[in-house]
Order: structure tokens, then C-alpha cells, then sequence
């Protein structure tokens, strides 16, 4: 099976402060992978370096076998990536800023509409699909954030918190669509919900302290989330 997501190496510091060091992963194709660890243990800051959205200060970072900064362009063409806090414009509505988002991807004509109404009913958007994005709620804006992701029908979606701030009827609806996806995508995900973990990941990568502290399928980490909540304490409280 080939690997998706490969992270070689990954560090980014900020003065003497390690956000990220030496980060190694890899997700091979058709898994879902959550990505775990506590506030501040570089979860963001490693994502981003995966997504060629920050360079790293060491190792480098494929998608679908594309280096994200020497070959960019193949690697945004096989990635989604809901970012923690997106570049929603508030003026847009979902319609006008997917419209864009999908000619920036070089999708037109039919292929353009099929694709928005996709999104637009796999992320429940009809109800405020040409409402400003500044007047959604938060668990609207993310479900544009996903829509974005999803725009182009990528192989690999990374996704930092998706179901932060939902309720739990749209938590439901986010899980059953990852649950779905998971049929044809790769997927790595960022969540503080273990329940999240154990529903719908086959696989964690845990880090603490921007270091990668286990890597292994989910049910080593616990067979239920107490369990898991047991174990990611026990790795991940500082000593
Ligand atoms: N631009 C920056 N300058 C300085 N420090 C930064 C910068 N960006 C992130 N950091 C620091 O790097 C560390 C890792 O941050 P990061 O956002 O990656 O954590 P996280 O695991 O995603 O946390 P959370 O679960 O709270 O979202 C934090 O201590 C953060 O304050």
C-alpha cells in the first residue's frame, strides 16, 4: 500500500523554542489516522508543514508522493485541508467563496456546479448557502471550511479540529461523513474528542511537547475512550 501523507523529519522552532522536532509519519492510502496531543504540542504547526502552508526549518513533507514545496502545485492538487482557523472571507457567502475557490482550482462549467452541489448537501450548507460567512455561526463557517476541503474531490484531506465548536447533531453528521469518505480517502485528523478517535480512526500518531510520543493502531492506545484517556495521560503529562 503506498503512503499518502508522508511527514520525513519535520521541526519548526521559534527562537530556542521547538514548536515541532523531528516529526516522522506516514499515512498509507485508504487510512484514517487521528492526529492527537495536547494544547500546544505543535498538532497545528506540524499540519501546516504538511500542507506546505509554513516551510519547515528541518524535513520534508510529501502528499500522494508530491513534495508540498518542490513539486506545490501536483501536491494541492491531491490535497484538502481544513485549516484550525480558515481564511473564510466574512463578506463571501458560501456560494460566491467556493465558486472562487473552485476556479482558483481550475474546475469550470459542469464540473464546477456538479461539484459545489455536492459539497453543498454533504456539508447541510443549503440553509444559508448566500448568507454573508461573517454572520454564520461557528459551526457554519466550519462546515464551509469542509466544503472547501472537499471542493475538489482530493485523495488526501487534513483536517485540523473539524468538529470543533458543532453541536452534537452536526458532530454526528461531520463523523458520518469522514466515515464515508474514509472509503476512498486518506485522512488526518486533529481532535481533543477521543470518542471521535475510537468511532471512526483505525490509527494514532500522538505528540507532546512537538514530539511524537506513539504511533500506533488505535486500539493500542486503549479498547474504549477511557481507557485511551488513561494512556494519553500517561504520555503526555509533563514531567
Ligand atoms: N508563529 C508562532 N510564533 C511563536 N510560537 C508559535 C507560533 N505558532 C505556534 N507557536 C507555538 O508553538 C506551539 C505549538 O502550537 P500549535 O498551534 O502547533 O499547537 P496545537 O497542538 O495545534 O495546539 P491546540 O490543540 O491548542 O490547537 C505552541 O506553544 C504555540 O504557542
Amino acid at each position: 500500500m503506498s503512503d499518502m501523507i508522508e511527514a520525513s523529519g519535520l521541526s519548526k522552532f521559534y527562537g530556542e523554542f521547538a514548536a515541532a522536532q523531528n516529526i516522522t509519519f506516514s499515512v498509507p492510502a485508504g487510512q484514517v489516522c487521528a492526529f492527537l496531543g495536547p494544547n500546544g504540542a505543535g498538532k497545528s504547526t506540524t499540519m501546516k508543514m504538511l500542507t506546505g502552508f509554513l516551510s519547515p526549518d528541518t524535513g520534508t513533507a510529501r502528499i500522494g508522493g508530491f513534495d508540498v514545496h518542490s513539486d506545490r502545485i501536483a501536491a494541492a492538487e491531491r490535497l484538502g485541508y481544513l485549516p484550525e482557523n480558515g481564511p473564510l472571507y466574512p463578506e463571501m457567502t458560501p456560494n460566491s467563496f467556493l465558486r472562487y475557490v473552485g476556479e482558483t482550482r481550475m474546475l469550470g462549467g459542469g464540473e464546477l456546479e456538479d461539484r459545489l452541489g455536492w459539497v453543498c448537501q454533504q456539508c447541510s450548507l443549503g440553509d444559508v448557502w448566500k448568507k454573508a460567512i461573517g454572520k454564520l455561526s461557528r459551526g457554519y463557517r466550519q462546515r464551509v471550511g469542509m466544503a472547501q476541503a472537499l471542493l475538489h474531490d482530493p485523495d488526501v484531506l487534513i483536517l485540523d479540529e473539524p468538529t470543533s465548536g458543532l453541536d452534537p447533531n452536526q458532530v454526528h453528521g461531520v463523523r458520518q461523513l469522514i466515515e464515508s469518505l474514509s472509503e476512498t480517502k486518506t485522512v488526518l485528523l486533529s481532535t481533543h474528542i477521543l470518542q471521535e478517535v475510537h468511532a471512526v480512526c483505525s490509527r494514532v500518531v500522538l505528540i507532546n511537547e512537538g514530539r511524537l510520543v506513539f504511533d500506533g493502531p488505535t486500539s493500542e492506545l486503549g479498547p474504549h475512550s477511557d481507557a485511551m484517556e488513561a494512556k494519553f495521560r500517561e504520555l503526555t503529562i509533563a514531567a
